[in-house]
């Protein structure tokens, strides 16, 4: 493959047609490909053509079995990761608002832009986080919490055209944390701990630091007809409770099982993920496991994916369950709040093994 440097922009789907391809050759390997600045980042994202194997063990809880809140624990344990089906929440809203999102990732980049740079709230582009990370993904990143929908809105929310956007938003948010409560709730009960709501009172509370992203991983042209893939979202752990997932039926969802192998999540649009972050791991002093998770894109698809990221107040203490704790254990972890941890964490790199700072 030969690459030439040229300038200008390299933009996603919506833009003219991509000035990476020079020839019309089909393959990837025999392609003259025309680069631009912006696309020595794409070069860093391309990935060999090693696909992970498709999984058909992701633990599946149907809320609406008495076996739920065993299920949920013992998926918790060895994987940090599980789809729950039979969740009542209609896939028409989750619809409604992916709809509403591709409108939203469609127009034209300078628009966008006015909604960005995401700092770290905002409309994104490739550049995850503050400290490097590239992607091949634009996103939208919103501060979410039980307190009106409008304190963190950003401006083109505000406007009369977005009231579809807003109210699809506001309807799938109060579902999602509805379905949190109750996940949440479960896992109390399959641990034997009461409250039941020792562990969902966190995220629900008023004061609770919830955030919404709107993911979007775009087709990329260059790799059209090639089996070669793109570093959509680096690996990582989720620093907060639990996150709550939903894409449309992309493949490209990875996720790294205690052995260290990554095995390729089959999507459902109709069901929701749930990831076990790092203060969950710390919560039940290291019973659950916080899952490393990536996105890979193909080329060929597009992804979308909502998740909602369940944080605890600023000032909570993040500390294994007294309730949990048997008789002489420890706490794995040096004493931290969630405002510290945060913090950390947006010190970090996306794949930096962000809990080992607070390992005793
Ligand atoms: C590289 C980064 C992006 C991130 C903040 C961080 O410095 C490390 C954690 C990243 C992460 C992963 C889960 C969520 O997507 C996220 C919003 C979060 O809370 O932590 C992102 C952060 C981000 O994109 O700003
Ligand atoms: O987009 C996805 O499917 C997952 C992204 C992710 O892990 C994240 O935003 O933290
Ligand atoms: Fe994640």
């Amino acid at each position: 493959m030969q690459f030439y440097y040229t300038s200008g922009p390299l933009g996603f789907g919506s833009d003219p047609p991509n000035p990476l391809l020079f020839s019309s050759a089909p393959s990837l390997s025999t392609k003259m490909v025309v680069l631009t600045d912006p696309a020595l980042d794409l070069i860093s994202l391309i990935r060999s053509p090693k696909p992970a194997a498709c999984f058909s063990g992701v633990p599946v809880v149907d809320l609406s079995k008495p076996d739920a809140a065993a299920r949920l624990v013992e998926a918790c344990k060895e994987f940090g990761f599980f789809k729950v089906t039979d969740h009542g929440i209609p896939v028409e809203l989750m619809r409604r608002l992916e709809a509403e999102a591709v409108k939203f990732f469609s127009l034209p980049p300078a628009e966008k832009e006015k909604s960005g740079p995401a700092k770290p709230l905002g409309y994104g582009n490739k550049r995850i986080g503050a400290n490097g990370d590239m992607g091949w993904v634009e996103y939208l990143l919103f501060a979410v919490t039980s307190r009106p929908l409008s304190c963190t809105l950003m401006d083109f929310l505000r406007e009369p055209s977005a009231c579809c956007f807003r109210s699809a938003l506001k309807e799938y948010l109060s579902a999602v944390r509805k379905l949190a409560s109750q996940v949440l709730e479960l896992m109390a009960e399959g641990l034997e701990i009461e409250p039941r709501d020792v562990i969902s009172q966190l995220v629900t509370s008023e004061a609770s630091d919830g955030i919404f992203r709107l993911n979007h991983y775009p087709p990329c042209p260059v790799l059209r007809g090639s089996n070669y893939s793109l570093t959509g979202f680096g690996e990582h752990t989720d620093p907060q409770v639990i996150s709550v997932l939903r894409s449309n039926n992309s493949t490209g969802l990875q996720i790294s099982l205690t052995d260290g192998s990554w095995v390729s999540v089959p999507p459902d649009e109709e069901s929701f993920f749930i990831n076990v972050g790092d203060s969950l791991q710390v919560l039940t002093n290291g019973r659950f496991r916080s899952v490393r998770h990536r996105v890979v894109a193909n080329g060929m698809e597009s992804r979308v994916s909502m998740i909602y990221f369940f944080g605890p107040p600023f000032a909570e203490k993040i500390a294994p369950l007294p309730q949990l704790m048997g008789e002489g254990e420890h706490s794995l972890y040096k004493e931290f709040t969630w405002d510290e941890y945060k913090k950390a964490a947006y010190k970090s790199r996306l794949a930096d093994n962000r809990l080992g700072l607070f390992e005793k």
